[in-house]
């Protein structure tokens, strides 16, 4: 016993005067040096800018689109905006071109009207891409549409249409982009997938098969491409409060303009469990909730993906600004709040 105090206190006693020795004050200067260098140089990875890259955002009328561009537009980009409403696009181009000015010189936008789920179209608005500014740095198939009802009465029309516009319309629009980024041996393709695109939720089958889809095509993709200098990512966003719930298609292909998605309103009280809207009520409990009954664990460590957030600047929204990047032939820009998604890529 005794022998073991006497070492316990010669290693205390070694300790002590290794902490008070003249080498531990340079050793920990170092170490914050070499810590405060890191974490330097992957801000400057971040905040390194997309200035003149070209930037192709599909969706943009709305939601994520539409923040991508304002972001995008901002830090110096030259934007090629798409989407089906020829008008919201030039109201958004209006709005892009007054806003206030940046450090950075900005661009006006091009715009591109046209339809996912028309594959003719598609052929014959990436050559009209293509010629906005002669080749695209970043595409960001971002455009999508939701769907909720139940397998057993929704018609195979609604789960084609779904899949249109979430999978086959980004797939045949990379892939009409890609010849042009190969050849230049520089680009970036963006899918905005869901978490959805990892876990099936319960009557949301369309609107997940599309994301799960989505996925491993842009994951084989990665794969393939990364010869030709080419990166990939899949974003994969828990709840945003968009219009992307107000304009889901259900079963019969309809829309029955109603938002079930997590609400406009502020987190008042803390967060909402996914899917539930604010206000407590029959079927949202511990481990079930109104919109995925039984599905969802109340307490898991998925919560954070889960919590609906706004977009920056949204009444009631986090606006954090931690960003990913999505670079743009070894620039970056800034994205999706990181901690509230899940990002494929590489080197992400
Ligand atoms: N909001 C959320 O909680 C989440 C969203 N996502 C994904 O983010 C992406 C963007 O969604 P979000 O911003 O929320 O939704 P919004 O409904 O706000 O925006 C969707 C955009 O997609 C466009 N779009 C829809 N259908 C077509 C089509 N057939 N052809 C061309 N453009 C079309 C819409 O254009 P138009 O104005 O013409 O309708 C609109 O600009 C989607 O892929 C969605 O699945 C992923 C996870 C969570
Ligand atoms: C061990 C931990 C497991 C945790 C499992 C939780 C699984 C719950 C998954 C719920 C995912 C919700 C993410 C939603 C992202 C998304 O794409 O949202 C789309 C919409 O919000 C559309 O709104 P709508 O109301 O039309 O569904």
């Amino acid at each position: 016993m005794a022998s073991a105090a006497s070492r316990k206190s010669l290693l205390r006693a070694r300790i002590m005067d290794f902490i008070t020795s003249t080498a531990t004050v340079p050793l920990l200067l170092g170490c914050v040096g070499v810590f405060s260098l890191c974490k330097l140089l992957q801000w400057l990875r971040t905040r390194a800018d997309v200035r003149n890259a070209v930037v192709v955002i599909t969706g943009a009328t709305s939601g994520l689109g539409r923040e991508c561009a304002r972001v995008f537009h901002a830090a110096g980009a030259k934007l090629v905006l798409c989407g089906r409403n020829a008008k919201a696009l030039e109201e958004l181009t209006r709005e892009l071109a007054a806003s206030r000015a940046t450090e950075v010189q900005t661009h006006k936008p091009s715009m591109v009207t046209f339809d996912l789920t028309d594959p003719g179209a598609i052929v014959g608005a990436a050559a009209e891409i293509l010629q906005c500014f002669g080749y695209v740095d970043v595409l960001i198939n971002n455009a999508g549409i939701s769907y909720r009802g139940t397998i057993v009465d929704t018609s195979l029309d609604v789960d084609k249409r779904v899949m249109e516009t979430n999978y086959f319309g980004p797939v045949a629009l990379t892939k009409a982009l890609l010849p042009s980024m190969i050849r230049r041996r520089q680009g970036h393709v963006v899918a905005i997938s869901s978490i959805q695109g990892k876990i099936s939720v319960p009557f949301r089958s369309a609107y997940a098969a599309s994301k799960h889809a989505t996925q491993a095509f842009f994951d084989c993709l990665r794969a393939e491409v990364e010869q030709h200098d080419i990166e990939v990512t899949v974003v994969s966003p828990g709840y945003i409060h968009t219009n992307l719930s107000l304009n889901a298609v259900t079963a019969d292909g309809s829309n029955d303009g109603q938002d079930h998605g997590p609400g406009p309103k502020p987190l008042a009280g803390g967060p909402r469990r996914a899917g539930c809207r604010g206000e407590e009520k029959e079927g949202c409990g511990p481990g079930r909730c109104g919109a995925f009954p039984g599905c969802l664990p109340a307490h898991s460590g998925s919560q954070a993906l889960l919590q609906p957030h706004g977009l920056p600047g949204q009444e009631g929204a986090e606006t954090q600004a931690l960003l990913v990047p999505v670079r743009a032939g070894g620039a970056a820009a800034p994205l999706l709040h990181r901690d509230r998604c899940e990002v494929t890529s590489k080197r992400a």
